[in-house]
């Protein structure tokens, strides 16, 4: 069993901020997280998007945003237990005792949840050949662009990330087909504009309404099979990659049975972001209290809360106001 002195369950933007606070307070900590690298729906959706409301950044890309967070926390000896999902929390005594998915014991004496929308998986289409294929070809985001390099892509999906995604690919795919089960659009107006102006001028190719019958490959994706959902009249496609971009599943997963009081799948905090069980507090998309907006900021300023309040709770021989970082800093400001 290995003990730090708190657990944060998630390692989004407002867990690795937890971390670096509870790190400022020379405290011990674990992250959890079932994603293979830190940085919650920043990594996983949307690495390659610019983001404008971070105060101090007009704009900064999702993937920067996680490279400075991770760079921030590093100083104090974070222990990343990624690729397995917080399963169980018990209060044993005067410490929590976390399982995880890969069986781990973990324990803490306080623990912080910052565990977003919970456990989110991408909506799978159900083809054939596509769980086989995944990770040889067929795709649920966009990583990096080099990934499409010069790749004959088949876009699956209606809503802004399909769309924005087949507009961003232009010049690093080598074709592109976006596929959509209905006529109608779901992303915004000037994109989708913007999509079938470049179908016009032969760009990239739109089929609608059209969905995927089967995906075939071996080692890795050759072909999709695709039809119209009116006529059932089939088309193959010759590609590579197939990008799955039909949204996201949202479940509160295991947290709903930690007897933790929620309010409409989220977690209720009070103003010091304490949760129902002393000693758990949470912060970031998964918390709710009068006000809150599932915003990155608002999630930076109650994991700063909700730090300091475990960091007390941990040892209690700390005050919870931190004081100031700036008061702490030995390097100065260069002249
Ligand atoms: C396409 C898109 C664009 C966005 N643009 C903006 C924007 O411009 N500005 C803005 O402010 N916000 C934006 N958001 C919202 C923003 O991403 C979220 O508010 C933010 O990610 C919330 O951070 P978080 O740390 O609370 O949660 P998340 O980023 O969701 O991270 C939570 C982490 O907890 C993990 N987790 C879940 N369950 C468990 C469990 N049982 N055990 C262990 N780990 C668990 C998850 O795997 C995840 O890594 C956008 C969101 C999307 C999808």
């Amino acid at each position: 069993m290995e003990h730090t002195d708190v657990i944060i369950i998630g390692a989004g933007p407002a867990g690795l901020f937890a971390g670096f606070y509870v790190g400022m307070r020379g405290l011990s900590f674990r992250f959890i997280d079932p994603l293979p690298e830190p940085g919650g729906q920043l990594s996983a959706l949307y690495p390659e998007k610019y983001i404008y409301d971070v105060a101090g950044f007009p704009k900064v890309y999702a993937k920067d945003l996680v490279k400075g967070l991770v760079e921030q926390v590093a100083p104090f000896n974070p222990i990343y237990s990624l690729g397995e999902r917080a399963e169980t929390l018990e209060r044993e005594g005067d410490h929590f005792k976390v399982t995880t998915s890969l069986g781990n014991t973990y324990t803490a004496k306080a623990v912080i949840i910052a565990a977003g929308v919970g456990a989110f998986e991408p909506r799978r289409l159900g083809a054939p050949g596509e769980k086989e294929l995944e990770g040889k070809g067929v795709y649920y985001a966009v990583k990096t662009k080099a990934e499409f390099q010069g790749k004959r892509v088949l876009i699956v999906g209606g809503g802004d990330s399909a769309v924005d995604w087949a507009l961003n690919l232009l010049g690093t795919a080598k074709e592109i087909t976006l596929i959509h089960r209905r006529p109608q659009f779901r992303a915004h107006e000037a994109s989708v504009k913007e999509l079938f102006k470049a179908h016009e001028e032969g760009r990239l190719t739109v089929l609608t309404p059209y969905e995927v019958r089967r995906i075939e490959g071996d080692t890795q994706v050759r072909k999709a099979v695709i039809f119209h959902n009116g006529t059932q009249e089939e088309k193959e496609l010759e590609v590579d990659a197939v990008l799955i971009l039909a949204g996201y599943l949202t479940k509160l997963g295991p947290l709903a049975n930690w007897g933790l009081e929620l309010e409409k799948n989220k977690i209720k905090v009070d103003t010091t972001m304490a949760t129902s069980i002393p000693g758990v507090y949470a912060c970031g998309d998964i918390v709710t209290y009068p006000g809150k907006l599932p915003l990155i900021v608002l999630g930076f300023g109650e994991a700063a809360i909700a730090a300091n309040h475990a960091a007390a709770y941990a040892n209690p021989a700390l005050k919870v106001n931190p004081g100031h970082s700036s008061e702490k800093a030995e390097e100065k400001a260069p002249a």
